[in-house]
């Protein structure tokens, strides 16, 4: 049996919790797939990539519209496939590389389960292997899930692990699914050529959102896509490539390839946890403290396999800067904040968001004022043509404080940073407003003329 000082389970995020100084300790990663994990193999990264390519041929198609015309001859898909993928499967070759050249790093390429209080098997192709270790942290993410009417019906179905791999662009493509994913990847399909339909059991897409942004992008979305809200997929039948999809109202669609994309679940079910002490919550997630600490001594856990907020890839990468410091310096550990977490849909139209959405601050009762500025309202609005886009911020009506920001448009996932910021340090909307400049005539000013319009409406909205 193997002794290190320090393991760690997962080689997504958790690669980025060892740096080199941790070279005084003998380290080991347990990778199962490649390294640089989900988002740079088959999330975050790929989809933006996807996306922008997306966004490109939809400028082309555009056009006519900035009086420049132009016709999409078509996206070249083995193309973006070998340029996308041909750049990420080298980085996270490298990535492997990287570590199996560090003197003081071991990688192990397998499977990692508990066995015992920090004791682990790594099962690989050459059979399997005991090691134990002073620390762990555990970064073993989480996986696409699927409904059973679709799993049960033994035909082929892809998630966003395969999805984006496609050597064709399918002709008919039924996206199961309005999330972050569907929305995503339904813009890079339906771009790239393919026919969409979103079977969705909510009543719009995307509907943690905002309410407006979400009536907003479902309307946007209907002009484009077959829209199936309400609705489940109750059955699959057919041949592979020749699928016939049932929903629960009796309606039958055709389509070559299925995406479900209904949600993920933590891999802790697969580490056999309960042997080594390490609690989970009722969905399955490993639970955490503020430092990050499981309820194993000498146990941590980071990412979409825990409890600690969001599981988005900025939420992770903070974890692992926390989680080292907490390694290397016990005596004064920090604690992670989930106070103010953005996050963004890289869809057509794209949307930034942080804080609470108006539903939420209705629910919790409190007494806020809404400044909205459409895009079409400001000067580069105009320039860009744009009529659907805007900028939306909730502020408490008596201490002008911002609660939740929402934008929706192009470079919302841009725009939405002068709000994070805002909110990070508790500043009020009216010194947001009115103490800097912002630059005329930026998109920015959305920003700006939004807080301008809420701080009108709020007791106080901060300094004079
Ligand atoms: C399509 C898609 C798009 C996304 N886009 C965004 C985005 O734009 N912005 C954003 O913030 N987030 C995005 N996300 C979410 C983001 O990818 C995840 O939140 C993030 O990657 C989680 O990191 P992680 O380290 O927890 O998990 P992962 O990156 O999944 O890493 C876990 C690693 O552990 C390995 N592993 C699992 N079990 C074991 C085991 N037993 N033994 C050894 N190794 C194991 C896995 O092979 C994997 O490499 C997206 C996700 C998807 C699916
Ligand atoms: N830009 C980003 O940050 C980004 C992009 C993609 C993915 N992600 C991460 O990946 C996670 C997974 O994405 P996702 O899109 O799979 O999940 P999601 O939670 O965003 O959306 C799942 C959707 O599927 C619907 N649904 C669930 N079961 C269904 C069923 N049986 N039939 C029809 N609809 C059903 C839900 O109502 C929901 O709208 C996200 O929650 C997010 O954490 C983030």
């Amino acid at each position: 049996m193997t002794h290190h000082d320090l393991v760690v389970v997962g080689a997504g995020s958790g690669n980025a919790v060892v740096d080199d100084r941790f070279a005084h300790l003998d380290v080991a990663i347990v990778a199962q797939g490649p390294f640089g994990g989900t988002c740079l193999n088959a999330g975050c990264i790929p989809s933006k990539m996807l996306a922008a390519t997306a966004d490109i041929a939809n400028t082309v198609q555009d056009s006519g519209r900035h009086n420049v015309p132009a016709q999409l001859e078509k996206i070249d898909w083995p193309g973006v496939q070998r340029r996308v993928f041909g750049r990420l499967d080298a980085q996270a070759r490298d990535a492997e590389q990287g570590r199996r050249e560090t003197p003081w790093m071991t990688v192990y390429r397998g499977h990692a389960h508990f066995t015992g209080d920090r004791e682990l098997q790594i099962t690989t192709d050459a059979g399997s292997e005991h090691i134990t270790a002073d620390r762990i942290v555990v970064a073993a993410g989480s996986r696409p899930t699927a409904p059973p009417a679709i799993t049960d019906s033994g035909l082929p179905y892809e998630t966003s692990d395969t999805v984006m791999r496609l050597d064709k662009v399918p002709r008919r493509l039924i996206v199961v699914g309005g999330g972050y994913i569907a929305a995503e990847l339904a813009h890079v399909f339906h771009t790239a050529g393919a026919e969409i339909t979103i079977v969705e059991q909510g009543e719009r897409l995307l509907t943690p959102q905002d309410e407006s942004v979400s009536r907003a992008f479902t309307d946007s979305a209907r002009a484009r896509w077959d829209l199936r809200l309400g609705r489940e997929v109750t059955g699959v039948h057919g041949t592979p490539g020749d699928l016939t999809v049932t929903l629960d109202d009796g309606t039958r669609l055709g389509a070559d390839t299925l995406l479900v994309a209904v949600g993920r679940r933590s891999n802790a079910d697969t580490l056999h946890i309960d042997k080594a002490g390490i609690a989970s919550d009722e969905q399955g997630l490993i639970t955490v403290d503020e430092q990050l600490r499981t309820s194993a001594p000498g146990v941590w856990a980071l990412g979409d396999v825990t409890d600690g907020g969001p599981a988005l890839k900025h939420v992770a990468n903070r974890q692992a800067e926390v989680i080292a410091h907490n390694l290397l310096h016990p005596d004064r550990p920090q604690e992670m904040s989930y106070r103010v977490v953005p996050a963004a849909v890289f869809a057509d139209p794209q949307i930034g968001q942080v804080g609470l959405t108006e539903q939420e601050a209705r629910e919790r009762g409190i007494d806020f004022v809404v400044g909205r500025r459409d895009y079409q309202d400001i000067a580069y609005g105009w320039a860009l043509e744009n009529t659907q886009g805007f900028c939306k911020i909730l502020v408490e009506r008596d201490t002008g404080t911002i609660i939740g920001a929402h934008v929706l448009g192009p470079q919302a996932a841009t725009l939405i940073q002068p709000l994070v910021l805002a909110m990070t340090w508790q500043l009020p909307a009216r010194e947001v407003a009115e103490r800097p400049l912002w630059p005329h005539p930026a998109l920015t000013e959305a920003v700006e003329n939004a807080l301008r319009e809420a701080i009108k409406d709020c007791v106080q909205g901060g300094a004079d």
